[in-house]
């Protein structure tokens, strides 16, 4: 379905290849504690090797902003690839420059170079066309395989396109391939769950949403803006002011379009925002006013685990609650069962979502664990996305 040339429409024998991955991945005090998106990059990786190209990779890692941080260099991650391919990975600490350009220049075919964090150059973000050309100069040919990152147009993930042939790499194929099915032609009933706390991220996805689904369920924090749309005291609740009457619209939307939106009816409410706070749990229209709304209720809960159960797809973004404090996880994993319970085709969009999966230990029972959060929320809007717009067509 992908109308973007791959690695298997062209050679790369003996090629350098710049190979764009998104190896952002989680870090505490220097040590990774997710290494998902490391393991997704490796059937490109080793593709390459085999084929006996000079594979060059690149990434970004958190947000430095132009500036070189000593706690965002890719150090542990180039150990990590290393052991996870069984090959050595010769680690670099810058992106371009003469330096860079000789350590490739020594390279022989099937050798692994990893490249300095991009983002440590000011120019990446800015999608610098002389940085992308700088890029470009290290290799023959360019594979984006960053779906995690091919909502941004910057220089490593768009710019560089512009200067060598490009092609996308197995995970970005694969990303692709299943929302792109998903969405494209959805098994029904289809439903979209969506939580989290981002509310004017997650707004614009719901209203392209309700053009898709079945059921829409809204959990997490934005679903106080909704209860507020109803007409219900909220307490202290996150509210997103400005978006009440977009939460209305919406409400009414899906009475149009018969998609049946499913709002919280009751809340796990805390008199604090803190793992020790005191707690109740109250219907949605009851939320004393001194109390904030931190989980879906248990008949909430009930209730969206039975749709979950009914639906042949299943799209889920954003979390139910706070779920990294104990009190407030059970609407998240009461919801990550039913996902696993479910016979339906399940879905998760990166982030939050599936950290609480991982968390709750099924994991392994979801059918695809996408890589990109932002991305694929943005993929789910209809919004085309810079990094695969690149990318020479067919
Ligand atoms: N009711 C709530 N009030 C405040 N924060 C919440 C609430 N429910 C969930 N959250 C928080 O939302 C965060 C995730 O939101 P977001 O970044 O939008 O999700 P994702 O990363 O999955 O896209 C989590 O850290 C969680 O603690
Ligand atoms: O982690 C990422 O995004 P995500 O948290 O939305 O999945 C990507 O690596 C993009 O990073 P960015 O949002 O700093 O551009």
């Amino acid at each position: 379905m992908l109308n973007k040339k791959t690695m298997k429409d062209i050679d790369v024998k003996g090629k350098r290849v710049f190979v764009r991955v998104d190896f952002n991945v989680p870090m505490e005090d220097g040590s990774i504690t997710d290494e998902t998106r490391i393991r997704a990059a490796i059937p490109t990786i080793k593709y390459l090797v085999e084929q006996g190209a000079k594979v060059i990779l690149a990434s970004h890692l958190g947000r430095p902003k132009g500036e070189v941080k000593e706690d965002m260099r890719l150090t542990a991650v180039g150990v990590r690839l290393a052991e996870l391919i069984g090959k050595p990975v010769t680690k670099l600490d810058e992106s371009i420059g003469e330096a860079v350009e000789a350590a490739v220049a020594k390279m022989q075919d099937g050798d692994i170079v990893l490249l300095e964090n991009v983002r440590f150059h000011a120019g990446e973000e800015k999608n610098d066309p002389t940085l992308a050309e700088q890029f470009a100069r290290l290799a023959d040919v360019y594979v984006n395989d960053a779906f995690g990152a091919a909502h941004r147009a910057h220089s490593s993930t768009e710019g560089i396109a512009k200067h060598i042939p490009a092609v996308a790499g197995f995970l970005m194929e694969k990303e692709l391939d299943v929302l792109g099915k998903a969405l494209s032609d959805p098994e029904r009933p289809f439903t979209a769950i969506i939580g989290g706390a981002k509310v004017k991220d997650k707004i614009g996805v719901i209203e392209s949403l309700l053009e898709k689904v079945d059921h829409l369920i809204i959990g997490g924090g934005l679903s106080y803006t909704f209860l507020k749309a109803q007409g219900y005291d909220i307490g202290q609740s996150l509210l997103e002011e400005d978006k009440i009457e977009l939460a209305k619209s919406f409400i009414q939307k899906a009475k149009e379009k018969g998609v049946q939106l499913h709002l919280p009816i009751d809340a796990v409410v805390a008199n604090e925002f803190s793992k020790d706070a005191e707690t109740q749990v109250v219907d949605a229209e009851a939320i004393p006013a001194d109390w904030m709304g931190l989980d879906i209720g248990p008949k909430t809960a009930a209730k969206y685990g039975e749709v979950i159960k009914n639906s042949k797809l299943i799209i889920w973004n954003g979390p139910m609650g706070v779920f990294e404090m104990d009190k407030f996880a059970n609407g998240t994993k009461t919801v990550a069962d039913a996902m696993a319970a479910t016979a339906g085709y399940t879905v998760i969009g990166g982030g939050d979502s599936a950290a609480a999966v991982e968390k709750f230990g099924v994991a392994d029972k979801m059918d695809h664990i996408s890589t990109g959060g932002g991305a694929s929320l943005e993929l789910m809007e209809g919004k085309e996305l810079p990094g695969i717009l690149a990318l020479n067509d067919k």
